[in-house]
């Protein structure tokens, strides 16, 4: 049986990786990323069309074939890339909205995130639901970031300020406020320009030892 270690990963820019309580993953072999691409291209194009019947049964076909050869490479979840690598864009994962040029010191982080059309709602905005999955994300990687231990979400609290486009760049900047015994209070902000499209106020907590 293949065996997990705990270490922990620098992400290059003298930040501690809040990979501390968790299995490393495996290295990223050649091609997953654009693989990944591959993924959240077909989610936006699924997303954004109209197929006929012809076409509906030949993209089936070639999806189901592609999802049979993936499945002798499933691993446990210590040994999966998707999701868990910080080293590619939106860690590797196409549920979560294009994250890229993230840069942090101690108390703040910023970056930039891309919805598709896979995250529209209706009108040219992100789907409601998406904004904070974004949140989740960039609060909670922040949260666990610098050799902290393990900590999860307690709540989130959202408050979309105006709409936020699919298809376009947007900038984020999330804070570390504060950490109060096991209690770490972040907040952020995605903006269009100037324009805020939403605010977000999240705790996480620290877990116990042994908690799930
Ligand atoms: C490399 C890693 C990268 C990770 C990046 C992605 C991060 C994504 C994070 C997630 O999405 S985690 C998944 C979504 N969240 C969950 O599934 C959490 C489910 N809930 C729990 O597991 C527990 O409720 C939780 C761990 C959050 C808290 O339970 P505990 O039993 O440990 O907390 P406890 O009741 O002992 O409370 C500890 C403190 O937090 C406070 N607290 C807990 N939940 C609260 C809440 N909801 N609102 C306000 N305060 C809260 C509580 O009042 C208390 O304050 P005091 O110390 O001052 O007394």
């Amino acid at each position: 049986m293949e065996q997990a270690t705990m270490a922990t990963v620098s992400d290059g820019e003298g930040l501690s990786s809040c990979r501390q309580n968790r299995r490393q993953p495996p290295a990223v072999p050649t091609g997953y990323a654009e693989m990944i691409e591959a993924v959240r291209l077909l989610q936006d194009r699924i997303a954004a069309a109209a197929p006929d019947e012809e076409l509906i049964a030949a993209v089936t076909r070639d999806l189901t074939h592609a999802a049979e050869l993936l499945a002798p490479a499933e691993r446990e979840e210590a040994f999966r890339i998707s999701g868990f690598s910080e080293e590619l864009p939106g860690n590797g994962s196409a549920l979560i909205p294009l994250v890229w040029d993230v840069v942090s010191d101690a108390s703040v982080r910023r970056g930039r995130v891309r919805f598709g059309s896979f995250h529209l709602g209706e009108n040219g905005a992100a789907h409601g639901g998406t904004i904070p999955l974004l949140f989740d994300e960039v609060l909670g990687r922040f949260a666990n970031s610098d050799g902290r231990a393990s900590a999860r979400t307690a709540y989130l609290h959202v408050d979309y300020r105006s709409v936020t486009p699919v298809e376009k760049d947007l900038e984020f900047v999330v804070r570390f406020e504060r950490e109060e015994g096991r209690k770490r209070y972040m907040t952020g902000a995605l903006r269009d320009g100037e324009r805020v499209c939403a605010e977000v106020e999240g705790l996480f907590v620290q877990l116990r030892p042994g908690q799930p």
